[in-house]
This record gives structure tokens, C-alpha cells and sequence, in this order.
């Protein structure tokens, strides 16, 4: 399956391929914060100090160049390591034990050592030590109400969203850039760390699980928000803030043209051959899961335990009879003998109740020895489970959750002897189950298609290698590595007032890359000024080596050189970096504060649109406009949500138009549904709507917690898309191929009145891969607020000379109309 036709489809493949084999080498994700990340605009800026958008995206001091070895990213290396070798010093004070211990394994797969990097002292500071052994505290106590499968993508996304640097271990901790001030080590980092260890312990747990807890928060209450009533479905539609009246009458977009200063069709050597070293997790192809790869370990690496921990009730938390064992402490193994006979019923028919106490009594057994001494108390572990956090899954990640996740299910009187057994108990972890066997109850009630997915988790408790879910992963990248923020964009968090852009339309151009051998006959023709954001073109004739009578005749008929101004012009060998930081910055930042912004790109075929507005997944370096912009959304809207108290919640929709009929497709309507069959969706259409024109109606609107959601959504909607769907796309067919990916911005801010209202608005960030389809062009891009400078839609003209221009359909601008 390929996501894109043509060069992409050999991109995306060999993508898939690495993802295959990742590297976890500590160096190799250094690729991922190169010194060169925004080194060009800082130079420019240096030089001129008059670059536009890109000013500031001088620098990412602490994220470039000094990655931390501890950024292990997660590998089949990881769980290589035997469970004996695993340090026992889980939550002891001792750092060094819990910085990484060996059997933690997140050795680099070519050695095959297992060692961590965390372990290496002097790699990470004592501070970060201690951050990590915080990490993994937080880590364990989110597993004990488990079993979880960590072949979930949610899971280790709900892992690695629910850890967080405690007060307690702040100390040379940079808030702002998440890292270390001592070693730099990134929170992304250890929070890998955590989650592979969580992880890893949960690999060992083969036992057939039998709390319910897995499936708790599926229809939780309201989030944070409180607005959306069963925010359980991301499909769900129930709740729609009310609209900012503002927002639609303003807008902010960037249009990138794409020039090309030789032939269309990109000569092979262009494209740059992904590099093994993108160290992405093989973990949960287009899932944002760091652990996933232990479904393909061989098996458990002590069978001999398994039969020990399969009858245990510890196995039955996720992690008991592992660490139990790996503790190996004598009293500890009592403990679990002693915890036989109660195992014993959790086979159905036998009391649940008093099983799921049991289950709540070991984990607080588990965390008082885990932690040194600290006692947790049950109701403290039922917290740590908050139900919004599974807020955004979508029914089909919930069912893959179900299926993947024990077989409570195995048995259908289980999950009622569970709710029968729940009230005879009074603790507050009792409580906890109870409700937990209700939603279980109710989902089981609810989803017939679930029933079927819990029913068959057998087969899904053996290793496996699962195939990647999507062709591209974007998820993982943000999850592993996300790009740098521009520091422009973090210092108008502050500006909460200012909406640069707004109303405005900025055209920008990219020049596409040539090879070596045309370089030089690009370069007598085209001349890129990023400095004065200026292109020349000259007539080619005018460098002709000629007589000196033909010199005199072409001298007379020449065309002057013309040079047209642009609000960016990127040469060639700009970044992907560079561009994104100069496009989409200024519009992110327009969008949070509550218009709407568009940026969309439009050229001839090949020339690196989808390139500049996607990327590739495989580095950091060749993430494009979309997940950068989704990465930055949310950073922005933290820094926002901090310094405001504002509440934001983001909602993901594609749409692709395809074809020379114009269909419209749901991208997410499988995802939503949780439904494998064709994802046309019945419901999305146009509806013209008099004040406000041509409307998309009625698409998929999915919550997205975090940026590594919303870049799975990416990833579900590239895979969704017309052209990745068929293997024998044409070319015609990919080039009508349009995706219109939108980020929703729903925000509640307390109304200043003090009366305690809220006060909310929408707005959204359309962000569109267009294909190269000829296209009648139906209207320019903008209302009446467009400034377009008369060079500029000079250069629209000369394009057409040039080669066809090949715009967009009229219904995708201005962005308010969407
Ligand atoms: N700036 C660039 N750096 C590296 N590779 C690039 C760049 N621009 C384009 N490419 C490569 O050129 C090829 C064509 O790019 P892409 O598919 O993005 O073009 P397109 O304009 O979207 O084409 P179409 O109109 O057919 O969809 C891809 O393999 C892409 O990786």
C-alpha cells in the first residue's frame, strides 16, 4: 500500500522497509536535531535581518546537536534483553538502577547488549536519573490497572501523554524546550525510558488478564472541556462549542507556488534516498507507539514462568508476577504463592469481586515495594487512570484495544460476574473495577462489532509481527522526535492579541531542487534572492554564446530580466525546516488566537508539492508543513493554555476530492467508525450556504488530545486517500488527488465578566495537499482583504508561460468558506 503514486510511492515503501529494521543507535537520533535546523534563516537573518516568516527560526540551541544517548528509541532490541538481567531496583532511590538498567534494553540493536544508554552515567545527569525514576513511578502505577497490550498504539501514547516531570525533579529543568539544562536531554527522552520499561515488563505478562480495566475510559465522562458529553467516539459530533463570530470573517493563509528551474519530472537523484538512520520506532506503524516491536519478540523470554504467572493474580495487573519475580526477593515470591488460590477465580465463574480486589490489593502490594516504601493506596492507582486520557481513541483504535487487550471477554459471564460482584465490595478500588465493568458492560452492549473484536484476543496474546497499520507514520515521528519549534512562533505566546497575517494572503515561492548537471543551466535563467524574497528570470537567450552580428539582433529583441517579490522566496537547497517554519508559523499563530488560516501549495506535477506540504517521515529534516504544523499547534496551544488558563480542544477532519468528478471522501470516516470497508462516507457534501458560500458538510470530526493523535489521523487519511488505496494508481488519478486536512480549534476561555461563564470559539487550520490536476480556476485566493502585490500576480502570468498553471478548485478558498 502506498500513499502516493509515482516517487512518493517509492518513498513511502522504502520507508516501510526501514521501519522494518530501526535504528536505535543514540547517535543516529541525533539526525533528528541537527545543527543545521533553521541554521540557514538564522544565517540569512544574520545577513539581512529583513527575511520575513523565518526570522526567527534562527535557532533551537538545546535541541540541535546534543541529543542525548538516553533517547534510545524504542527497538526489537529493546525487549531483547533477558528478564533476568533486569534490575530489580525498580523505585529504589538508587538512580543508576532505575536511569536504565541492562535488562531495560535499549542498547543499540547492533550490540545487542541491551545496555541502556540511560545506564551510562554521565550521559544523563543525576538530575535526569532522578526525573526518570519519577517517570517510571508514574509509568508503573498508569500499568497496574491493566493489562494493557502494547501492541495498542493508544497505550503507549496514554503512557507517554501521562508522564510528567514531577515538581519534585525540577531542579535544571528547562520548561520551556522540556529538556534538561545540565545534560539536554530531552522529556521525550526519558519518558521513552518509562515507557519501554512499562512496556517491556508488560511483554512478560502472558497471562490471560482479567481485569477490566483495560477497557476503562472508553465512555468516560466529559474531559476537561466538559463539553462533550461521551467524548469517548472521536467520531462523535456532539459537541460543537459555539462558533467565535469573528473567525469566519477572518482568516489567514499562505500559499506557497512551486517553481521548478528544470524539467518537471525530478530526476532520480533528487530524491533523496531515506536514510536507514531515521531511527523511527518500528513500534505501531502509523501509531504513536514507542513499544509495539515486542510483538515480534521470538517469545517470552522465561517460559519456565509463564505457567507461573499465568495462574497468578499479579500477572492478571500487567506486571506482578514479572517484577515479582525479577525482584526476587524471597518474601515477594510468598507473595505470589500466596496469591495462588485467589488467581484461581478469576477463572469465570468464581467470584470477579473478590479477584478484582485482589488485583487492587497487589498493586498497592506491588507500588508500596516498588517505590521504596511510599504507600499507594488503590483509589490513588484509579486515578492515575484518568478516562479522559482515552478520550480521543477512535472506535476502531478502541476495538484493535479490545482485541489486542486480555480476553476478560474470553468468557461473556466474566464481564457480567464482574458488574454483579462489583457492588458487594466497599473499597474505593472496588468501586474503581465496578465502573470499569460497567463501561465494559455497556461497550459490549453497545458495539456489536467490539463484542466480536474482544471475543477473539486469544491469537492476539501470542507474538506477532503486526504490519504496519498506514504506510506512513508521521505519529511516531512527532511522538520519537518533534520538530523544533521556531522560536518565533513560542515568543507570540506571549502576543496573545496579535494576529500576524491576519486577513491576509502571503505567496510565497520554492524553488524546486535540480540535479547537479542542470544546476548550472537553471542558475543562467532563474536567480533566487531569499534575502530580498525576490526571483529573477532572465531570457535564457541572453547567455547564448553567439556572434557578435546575432548578439547585436538578439540584443535588440531581448526581454529584459524580470523580478518578482514575494512575502518568501526559498531556493532551491532551502530546508524543509526553513519553509515550514517561514509558512506556517505566522498562520499557527493566527489560528490560535481565533481565526482561521489556510496553507496550501500548488505548481506543476512533481515539482514537490506534496513534499513541501507532507514530507516524508523518515527524519526529522524531511517532515513537511502538515505534522510541523500539528506539532507546533499544540505547542502553541500549551504555551497558551499555561500563561491563559485558556482550555483548548482539537479536532481533526480530511476530506480528499478526487477524481475528474470531484468526489468527495471521508479520509477519517474508517477510523471513526472503526469500519474496514470502503471509507466512503455516505454523509460528507457540499452545501452552498449563502453567507458564507461553498461548505463542506458533514465530515469526520475527530478529537485529537495530542499532536501524536492528530499525526496518526494524518496517517490514517494519507493511507485513506484515493490513489494509496490502489495499487495501480495512475498517474491522472494521483494528480487528482486532493487531501484538505483541517485542524479544529475549539477554545474556552473564562469571560471576564467574573460571573464564571465561559466564553468559546472555533477555528480552524486547513492545511491542503492539492494534486496537480488541470483545474478550471473558478477564483483567486481570498475576499476582498487579499493584498497581492501587482509583481506577484505578474508572476502568476508568467508562470502560465512557462508551463500550465494548475491552481485550485474555487471551493477551497478563502479558508472561512470551508
Ligand atoms: N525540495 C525537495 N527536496 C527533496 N526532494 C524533493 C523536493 N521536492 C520534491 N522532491 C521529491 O520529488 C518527488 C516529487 O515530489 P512530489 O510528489 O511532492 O511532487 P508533487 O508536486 O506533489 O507531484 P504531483 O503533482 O504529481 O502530486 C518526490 O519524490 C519528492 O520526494
Amino acid at each position: 500500500m502506498t500513499s502516493l503514486s509515482g516517487t512518493k510511492e517509492r518513498s513511502v515503501s522504502s520507508r516501510s522497509r526501514k521501519y522494518g529494521v530501526p535504528d536505535t543507535s543514540p547517535t543516529k537520533s541525533a539526525s533528528f536535531f541537527p545543527d543545521t535546523w533553521y541554521r540557514k534563516p538564522y544565517e540569512d537573518n544574520t545577513r539581512s535581518g529583513t527575511r520575513p516568516a523565518p526570522e526567527g527560526a534562527g535557532s533551537m540551541p538545546s535541541s540541535t546537536g546534543t541529543p542525548s544517548p538516553g533517547s534510545g528509541i524504542s527497538s526489537p532490541g529493546s525487549f531483547s534483553g533477558s528478564p533476568g538481567t533486569i534490575s530489580p531496583g525498580i523505585g529504589t532511590e538508587s538512580p543508576g538502577s532505575l536511569g536504565g538498567s541492562p535488562g531495560f534494553g535499549t542498547g543499540s540493536p547492533a550490540s545487542g547488549s541491551g545496555s541502556s544508554p540511560g545506564s551510562e552515567r554521565g550521559i544523563w545527569c543525576e538530575n535526569c536519573n532522578a526525573r526518570l525514576t519519577e517517570l517510571k513511578r508514574q509509568a508503573l502505577k498508569l500499568l497496574i490497572p491493566g493489562p494493557y497490550s502494547t501492541k495498542d498504539p493508544s497505550f503507549s501514547l496514554l503512557l507517554h501523554d501521562k508522564l510528567q516531570v514531577p515538581n519534585s525533579s525540577r531542579r535544571a529543568w528547562n520548561e520551556r524546550d522540556s529538556r534538561c539544562d545540565v545534560c539536554a536531554t530531552h522529556l521525550t527522552q526519558l519518558k521513552q525510558e518509562a515507557v519501554r520499561m512499562v512496556l517491556t515488563l508488560d511483554q512478560w505478562d502472558l497471562s490471560p488478564p482479567s481485569s477490566p480495566s483495560a477497557l476503562i475510559g472508553r465512555h468516560g465522562p466529559p474531559g476537561p472541556m466538559g463539553a462533550s458529553g461521551a467524548p469517548g467516539g472521536p467520531g462523535s459530533r456532539e459537541w460543537i462549542p459555539p462558533f467565535l463570530p469573528s473567525s469566519s470573517s477572518s482568516s489567514a493563509a499562505a500559499a506557497i507556488s512551486l517553481l521548478s528551474s528544470q524539467s518537471p519530472t525530478p530526476s532520480p537523484s533528487q530524491t533523496p534516498t531515506p536514510s536507514p538512520s531515521h531511527g523511527l520506532s518500528n513500534s505501531g506503524h502509523g501509531s504513536p507507539s514507542v513499544g509495539p516491536t515486542s510483538s515480534c519478540a521470538p517469545s517470552n523470554p522465561q517460559p519456565q514462568g509463564l505457567g507461573h504467572r499465568q495462574g497468578s493474580k499479579p500477572s492478571s495487573l500487567g506486571l506482578g508476577g514479572g517484577v515479582d519475580r525479577r525482584v526476587g526477593s524471597p518474601s515477594l515470591g510468598k507473595s505470589v504463592a500466596q496469591q495462588q488460590p485467589v488467581t484461581g477465580v478469576s477463572s469465570p465463574g468464581n467470584n470477579s469481586g473478590a479477584v478484582l480486589s485482589t488485583a487492587a490489593l497487589q498493586a498497592h502490594q506491588h507500588l508500596t515495594r516498588t517505590n521504596g516504601g511510599v504507600t499507594l493506596y488503590p483509589y490513588q492507582i484509579s486515578q492515575m487512570i484518568s478516562e479522559d486520557s482515552r478520550e480521543g481513541l477512535t472506535e476502531a483504535a478502541q476495538n484493535r484495544y479490545n482485541t489486542n487487550s486480555p480476553s476478560h471477554t474470553n468468557s461473556p459471564s466474566h464481564t457480567a460476574a464482574v458488574t454483579a460482584a462489583a457492588p458487594t465490595t466497599t473499597s474505593a478500588a472496588a468501586s474503581f473495577f465496578a465502573r470499569a465493568a460497567q463501561k465494559l458492560n455497556l461497550a459490549s452492549k453497545k458495539k456489536k462489532q467490539k463484542t466480536t473484536a474482544v471475543t477473539a484476543p486469544v491469537t492476539s496474546s501470542s507474538p506477532s509481527c503486526d504490519p504496519p497499520l498506514f504506510p506512513t507514520n508521521f505519529s511516531s515521528a512527532l511522538l520519537m522526535a518533534p520538530p523544533p519549534a521556531p522560536p518565533c512562533l513560542l515568543r507570540a505566546a506571549n502576543k496573545i492579541k496579535d494576529t500576524p497575517g491576519l486577513g491576509k494572503v502571503k505567496v510565497m515561492v520554492r524553488v524546486c531542487p535540480v540535479s547537479q548537471s542542470e544546476a548550472a543551466e537553471s542558475s543562467s535563467f532563474l536567480k533566487v534572492d531569499p534575502r530580498k524574497k525576490q526571483i529573477t528570470i532572465i531570457d535564457p537567450s541572453a547567455n547564448q554564446t553567439q556572434s557578435a552580428a546575432s548578439q547585436k539582433k538578439v540584443a535588440a529583441n531581448q526581454v529584459p530580466p524580470k523580478m518578482f517579490t514575494f512575502d518568501a522566496a526559498f531556493p532551491p537547497d532551502a530546508s524543509q525546516a526553513e519553509v515550514c517554519a517561514g509558512t506556517v508559523a505566522e498562520v499557527i499563530q493566527s489560528v490560535v488566537n481565533g481565526a482561521d488560516g489556510c496553507v496550501f501549495c500548488f505548481g506543476h506535477s512533481k515539482l514537490g508539492k506534496s513534499y513541501t506540504m507532507i514530507g516524508r517521515d523518515d527524519s526529522l529534516q524531511t517532515l513537511g508543513i502538515i505534522p510541523c504544523a500539528i506539532s507546533w499547534l499544540f505547542k502553541l496551544i500549551n504555551e497558551r493554555k499555561e500563561k491563559t488558563g485558556a482550555r483548548f480542544s482539537v479536532r481533526v477532519s480530511a476530506v480528499e476530492v478526487w477524481g475528474k468528478e470531484e468526489n468527495l471522501k471521508d479520509l477519517l470516516s474508517e477510523v471513526a467508525t472503526g469500519s474496514l470497508q470502503d471509507g466512503q462516507s455516505p454523509g460528507v457534501y457540499l452545501f452552498e450556504d449563502p453567507i458564507c458560500g461553498m461548505q463542506l458538510q458533514n465530515q469526520s470530526e475527530l478529537r485529537a488530545p495530542t499532536p501524536e493523535k492528530a499525526a496518526w489521523f494524518l496517517d490514517a487519511a494519507i493511507a485513506a486517500r484515493h490513489s494509496s488505496q490502489r495499487p495501480n494508481t495512475t498517474e491522472e488519478e494521483h494528480r487528482n488527488s486532493h487531501m484538505l486536512f483541517t485542524l479544529h480549534i475549539y477554545q474556552y476561555r473564562m469571560e471576564k465578566t467574573g460571573k464564571g461563564g465561559m466564553s468559546g470559539g472555533r477555528s480552524r487550520l486547513h492545511l491542503l495537499d492539492l494534486g496537480s490536476c488541470d483545474v478550471k480556476v473558478l477564483g483567486g485566493v481570498g475576499g476582498e482583504e487579499v493584498e497581492v502585490e501587482e509583481e506577484e500576480r505578474e508572476v502568476g502570468k508568467e508562470e502560465k508561460t512557462l508551463r500550465p498553471a494548475r491552481p485550485l478548485c474555487a471551493f477551497l478558498c478563502p479558508p472561512s468558506a470551508m
